[in-house]
């Protein structure tokens, strides 16, 4: 069951939740009468987290909550009074406001890579504006945490028993709403369970767990404190091998155990491990529960885990059934990680292309109303994605398509590709196109949308970049109006 049906979050004050800079700019709009205008805002990132090829979309259902419950209540109305900034117009304007707009965007839980729009806001200027700080907030952080979880289990498909990932972190997340968020963000990339209770009820996932070291510092001995627990729960224990001694106390306790429950009709669930080389005393945990008749029993093991030590625990022969992922995991870190740099930039106004520009190439942002296409060959594999405007057909074979961060490089799209076009309109007058979609189907298509991917693309360490690229009508829209405003401000 879940606490939240149908919903994934809740927020106590969702119009408050942004920069003050997006609310003295609405007044500003409301003031200047510019506040009604069609205004377009794509959302994107610029670089791949983790140094790795791809991201998974994340949190979009969770954005689609918080844009169903904007309003200013009486409340935030006299707190924003309060603050000596607004004027009693548009105050009493906001009364009545909600957020009418439309939204596409990519279905939760693809695959997703850089420059690309991943979610298009169209609709009245004032109201697109004040909700970029907490999309930016909710996005940015659900797909940098469902990529971790994506990239341990794409380490831990490398292991030809298989296996599965669990979300451990809340201990050391940002914070209680960062470990709320991780857990579900987990779960997108892949993780089979979280241990936070509350996320599990929140979202309608069963919570997963063993014992911690203090359980068994609290009896006189380490077989004591297995058989008790072994009582409470004789069809779901797993036993923690490593408070004295792995190999020369806790296994051979855990054994003694597995042999007491069998012997009253229950199995014993697993092991966990929690320090040393997981490679070498995972071996030997397997074979002596193998050897003992005990093929069944799940090795689970702790301690600091990244894909990174995943993989090298697997390639060295390493038997784990089950990676509780904690801090890497819950706070999206690591090499390249820490956050996700995703942005939010006005690219079209009362349908006329707008644009930023700067100094560096790669921040230049790609004006007007887009489409993205995406092109699969013949086994169904991800080949290229081809960013195109909003009213061009779809990409033919021997059409040039171009680098967005690079125009000079350039390419001639092949043959035999399959395209489609993968973002939907989710949200229109600001209602929600659909149903919320549950978390298991999210996380299918993520796990499906990760195996179409190319596997050099997949890989952790310097991947193969996935192209993205520009239709030859959006760079020369580009071209045109970034020559248009270098003369029009004399740059
Ligand atoms: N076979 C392996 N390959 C790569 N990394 C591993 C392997 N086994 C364990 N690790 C990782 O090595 C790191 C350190 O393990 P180490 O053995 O130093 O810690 P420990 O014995 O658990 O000590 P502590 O009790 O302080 O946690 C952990 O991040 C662990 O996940
Ligand atoms: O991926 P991680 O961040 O390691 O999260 C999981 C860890 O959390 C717990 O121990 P904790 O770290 O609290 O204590 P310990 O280091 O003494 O095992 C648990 O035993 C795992 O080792
Ligand atoms: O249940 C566990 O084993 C667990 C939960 C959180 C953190 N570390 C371990």
């Amino acid at each position: 069951m879940s606490l939240l049906p149908g919903s994934s979050f809740s927020f106590a004050h969702p119009a408050l939740f942004t920069d003050l800079y997006q609310l003295t700019m609405m007044q500003g709009y409301f003031r200047e009468g510019l506040h009604t205008q069609d205004a377009t805002f794509d959302l994107y990132y610029r670089r791949n987290p983790y140094q790795g090829g791809y991201a998974v979309w994340a949190g979009l259902e969770v954005a689609l909550d918080y844009l169903e419950a904007l309003r200013f209540s009486a409340a935030d109305l006299d707190y924003l009074r309060s603050l000596g900034l607004f004027k009693e117009d548009f105050l009493a304007a906001l009364e009545s406001w909600r957020f009418t707009a439309q939204v596409t965007a990519f279905p939760e839980g693809s695959v997703v890579f850089p420059n690309e729009p991943l979610l298009t806001v169209r609709g009245p200027l004032w109201e697109a504006q004040l909700v970029e700080t907490a999309l930016l907030n909710i996005l940015n952080f659900q797909t940098l945490v469902a990529t971790k979880a994506a990239r341990c289990l794409s380490a831990v498909q490398t292991s030809r028993y298989g296996g599965s990932v669990v979300e451990f972190g809340t201990r050391r997340a940002q914070g209680p709403d960062g470990a709320l968020g991780a857990a579900r963000a987990a779960v997108v990339g892949g993780a089979t369970g979280t241990s936070n209770v509350q996320a599990a009820a929140l979202y309608g996932l069963t919570p997963v767990g063993t014992h911690a070291h203090a359980w068994v510092e609290s009896f006189p001995t380490e077989l004591e404190a297995f058989r008790a627990y072994a009582r409470l729960y004789p069809d779901s224990t797993t036993l923690l091998l490593d408070t004295f001694d792995t190999l020369e106390s806790g296994l051979p306790n855990a054994l003694t155990v597995a042999r007491e429950l069998r012997a009253q009709g229950h199995e014993l669930r697993g092991v966990r491990l929690d320090s040393g080389d997981l490679a070498y005393l995972s071996a030997r945990v397997r074979a002596a529960l193998d050897e003992a008749g005990f093929p069944d029993v799940q090795i689970v093991a702790s301690n600091d885990l990244s894909e990174f030590v995943i993989e090298s625990v697997i390639r060295e022969g390493g038997r784990i059934d089950v990676y509780g992922v904690g801090t890497q995991l819950a706070t999206g870190g690591g090499e390249g990680g820490g956050a996700l740099g995703g942005v939010y930039k006005l690219v079209a106004l009362h349908g006329e292309d707008r644009m930023k520009l700067t100094g560096d190439p790669r921040k230049t942002s790609v004006p007007g109303l887009k489409r993205v296409w995406r092109a699969t060959d013949t086994q169904g594999r991800l080949v290229i994605d081809v960013i195109a405007s909003l009213d061009e057909p779809q990409p033919q074979a021997g059409a040039r398509v171009s680098d967005p961060a690079n125009p000079l490089r350039n390419t001639r799209l092949g043959a035999g590709l399959t395209w489609t076009d993968p973002r939907h309109v989710v949200m229109e007058g600001g209602q929600r196109s659909g149903e919320p979609e549950a978390l298991t189907t999210i996380q299918a298509r993520a796990v499906a949308d990760l195996q179409r991917l190319p596997e050099g693309t997949r890989r952790l360490l310097n991947p193969h970049i996935y192209r993205v690229s520009l239709s030859q009508d959006l760079q020369g829209r580009r071209d045109a109006l970034v020559a248009e405003l270098r003369e029009r401000h004399g740059l």
